[in-house]
């Protein structure tokens, strides 16, 4: 399905943010983990999540939802004898279970998405694997994946973060229910280190204990542990609330998000100081944000990699921002749904901004009268490039058309229904 964004000049109303992607994958994780029965209230609705739920499913969890809540029986760590798992085209969830999957004979994660997950590389999380005696079969560093696994004991285990946290995460989630205690030490640099924090707030709260350095390099988890089952509560998303945050931003708007809490370990909420940082005028307070845009904006510097996932919703407010705007230290964006960095930028010229790419930058020369719009983009099955496009079309001269809008499902199922709530003109056509 594509979407036509027809330009819309104001945005008045509120939602309530959608539930974090970020929490619910790991809520359900860890209760899968645990033995007894754990209950998740308010999980995300996503492809992603969904994902989740059926890979955990396949393993030997028993599932049961309701409109508000899920309740999950685990399996603790005698998942059943899988063949096969299918993740879609999530990336989080692959990793994180690359690494649980070790514990079963042998598993194959399929490749359903080619070009996309199916491009991306997990040789670090193979290597850290590997040390633990977990046998890896791969194309490349690429999905088909099959893991080996059985009985990895645990020890000392060495992992890049320079291309993805996940690994990282992945690693933590696994050691804590091997028979030996494992020391983790992460080589080169840890990007999205902020997304760590999430993973060590979920892995404490499902009551397992791990040292972690300061910096976050080096951590000390005692073998035998057990996964607890919990009561959980799913927080507001920042990530997605950072588009229709962006949107608000480009438009005359009155827009209110309810549930983004103020304090919170996703990095994305890093979105209202930076909007705040472009004079949009907001308030945060009680967990609501509330955008007056005039869109005005002023150009900004940013260090993109503590907010991974809402870099491109700020480059497209930067986009009409007067000034040139820097998102720097974000090579990482290379290796996510699609190379947002080069794939984003051709989208973005396409539709008239004027940007450059670093390997690790993006810089854009603002354009406060806005852009010619009237072409198509290509979605590059990219849920955060086509919310980052329609922000775009909002202020552009002519429609925009997203190409295959619908992979927005990946994690924003309702995005497009939330900004026509706003006021958006938005079109679904059949491709
Ligand atoms: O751990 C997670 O749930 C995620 C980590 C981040 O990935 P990287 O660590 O690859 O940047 C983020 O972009 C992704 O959406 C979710
Ligand atoms: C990169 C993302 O997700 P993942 O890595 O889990 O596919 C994202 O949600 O933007």
């Amino acid at each position: 399905m594509d979407v036509i964004v027809t330009p819309t000049p104001e945005l008045k109303g509120e939602i309530g943010a959608l539930s974090s992607k970020n929490y619910t994958t790991r809520y359900l994780l860890v209760a899968a983990l645990a033995e007894g029965t754990s209950t998740i209230h308010f999980p995300a609705h996503s492809e992603d999540s969904d994902a989740m739920r059926r890979c955990i499913r396949d393993l030997g969890a028993v599932l049961e939802e309701d409109d508000e809540k899920i309740v999950i029986t685990g399996f603790g760590s005698k998942p059943v004898d899988v063949k096969e798992l299918n993740v879609g085209n999530a990336g989080a969830v692959l990793r994180f279970l690359m690494a649980i999957a070790a514990l079963c004979p042998e598993v194959t994660f399929v490749n359903t998405y080619p070009d996309s997950l199916g491009k991306r590389p997990h040789d670090d999380l193979i290597t850290s694997l590997g040390q633990l005696g977990v046998e890896v079969e791969h194309q490349n560093g690429r999905l088909p994946i099959t893991i080996r696994g059985g009985q990895p004991r645990g020890g000392k285990i060495t992992v890049s973060g320079s291309v993805s946290s996940q690994y990282l995460s992945a690693l933590l989630f696994l050691t804590p229910l091997l028979e030996e205690d494992s020391e983790i030490t992460v080589l080169h640099d840890l990007k999205s280190k902020v997304v760590v924090g999430q993973t060590l707030e979920v892995l404490a709260q499902a009551g397992i204990t791990i040292e972690a350095s300061e910096d976050l390099m080096t951590y000390k988890v005692p073998g035998r542990q057990k996964y607890v089952a919990q009561s959980y509560t799913v927080q507001g998303d920042y990530p997605g609330s950072a588009a229709v945050l962006a949107a608000a931003a480009v438009t005359k708007s009155d827009v209110i998000i309810h549930r983004l809490p103020v304090e919170s370990k996703q990095g994305e909420k890093a979105v209202v100081d930076v909007l705040q940082m472009m004079q949009v005028p907001l308030t945060h307070e009680n967990d609501i944000v509330h955008v007056k845009g005039t869109g005005q904006l002023q150009a900004v510097e940013f260090d993109g990699d503590a907010a991974t996932d809402a870099v491109l919703a700020m480059v497209a407010a930067a986009v009409f921002a007067e000034g040139t705007s820097r998102f720097y230290n974000v090579e990482n964006l290379r290796y996510k749904e699609c190379d947002r960095i080069t794939d984003y930028l051709t989208e973005l010229r396409k539709a008239g901004a004027n940007v450059e790419e670093r390997q690790a930058e993006i810089i854009v020369h603002g354009r406060p009268e806005g852009v010619e719009g009237g072409v198509t983009i290509d979605a590059h099955y990219d849920h955060r490039v086509i919310m980052a496009l329609s922000i775009v079309g909002l202020r552009a001269k002519q429609p925009i058309v997203i190409r295959d809008a619908h992979h927005v499902a990946k994690s924003y199922p309702q995005y497009f229904d939330h900004i026509q709530a706003l006021g958006a003109n938005i079109e679904w056509v059949q491709g």
